[in-house]
């Protein structure tokens, strides 16, 4: 599937302070924003923050009533709304519901199929499939198209956390081998979300943005989201280290020891809590007071 040349930078689509008005009120009001070929952008924000509406604007099912929008000549868009349109109590494979936005050759569906993983789930009625698998069969849809752009609006609902990290990771090889460009849409920062290049967090007009990192440690954004929430550090590095079971770390000389060392590669100036939604332990999905007792049975009994 996907295998063009990548065209590094192309830029697919731009949007320079796009507003939408509905019934005299600004939905969304001077929004810039940019997706070039093989970037992630993400659209954070809370709900009614109008990241459907933006995404909307993007692919041009709604136009600005402010502001300009464009996208490059002949962009070829895949887009999983929020929202599908068909009852999923209805019966319907996964086949069918790949037909269903135009016919897809036998191979496409089966090329899509492959690169979302759920191959065996062709002949698989839709009501039957678990939410991560649903979110994937909606992605083989959008990507069976060859998509220069990728939309995805709330990719990983209904989805658990193990599901979740799992999707992230596809999202990211699907860009990876097409090269395409992907503008997702969440709620809120994930620690898996580190393969995201731009975050944007919008509340009706752009709060703030930039690389998440940057976006979870902004004021803006603490203060949209609440500071006393149990908030999320990001990582977006590798740990030369690992947390044994135990609690103990064992570092990249191989010994072992209570705590981490100082120069063990986690930031020092974040706020030090834990995303206590997530209690999987994963190297890159905590935070953590290096002047504590540092142990990973404490996360699982979360
Ligand atoms: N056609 C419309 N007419 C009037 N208001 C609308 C229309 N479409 C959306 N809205 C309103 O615009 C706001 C933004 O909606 P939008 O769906 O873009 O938000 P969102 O950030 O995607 O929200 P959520 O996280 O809940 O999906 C909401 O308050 C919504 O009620």
């Amino acid at each position: 599937m996907l295998n063009r040349p990548p065209q590094k930078d192309r830029l697919l689509v731009s949007l320079a302070s796009a507003g939408l008005q509905r019934q005299g009120r600004w939905l969304v009001r001077g929004v810039d924003l940019t997706i070039r070929q093989g970037e992630i952008v993400t659209l954070i924000g809370p709900n009614g923050a109008g990241k459907s509406t933006t995404a909307k604007l993007a692919i041009g099912v709604l136009k600005p009533d402010e502001g300009q929008v464009q996208r490059a000549e002949g962009l070829k868009i895949g887009y999983v709304p929020q929202k599908l349109s068909v009852d999923r109590t209805m019966p319907l494979t996964v086949e069918r519901l790949m037909h269903l936005t135009g016919r897809i050759s036998e191979d496409k569906i089966q090329g899509a199929l492959n690169a979302v993983s759920i191959p065996h789930l062709r002949k698989a009625e839709v009501q039957n499939l678990s939410g991560g698998e649903f979110q994937r069969a909606l992605l083989a849809r959008a990507i069976a198209k060859d998509p220069d752009l990728l939309v995805l609006d709330e990719p990983v609902q209904g989805v658990d956390f193990a599901g979740e990290t799992a999707l992230y990771q596809l999202i990211g090889d699907i860009r990876e081998r097409s090269g395409c460009g992907i503008l997702m849409i969440s709620h809120d920062l994930h620690v898996v979300m580190a393969g995201t290049d731009t975050v944007i967090c919008l509340n009706g007009h752009v709060c703030c943005r930039g690389t998440p990192a940057v976006v979870s440690q902004s004021e803006d954004y603490r203060r949209l989201f609440g500071v006393s929430r149990p908030g999320i550090a990001f990582y977006d590095h590798h740990h030369d280290h690992t947390h044994l079971p135990d609690g103990r770390v064992r570092h990249s000389d191989g010994s072992v020891t209570d705590h981490c060392h100082p120069g063990d590669g986690h930031h020092h100036d974040h706020d030090h809590t834990h995303d206590h939604h997530h209690h999987d332990h994963h190297h890159h999905d905590h935070a953590h007071d290096h002047g504590h007792e540092h142990s990973a049975e404490k996360h699982h009994a979360g």
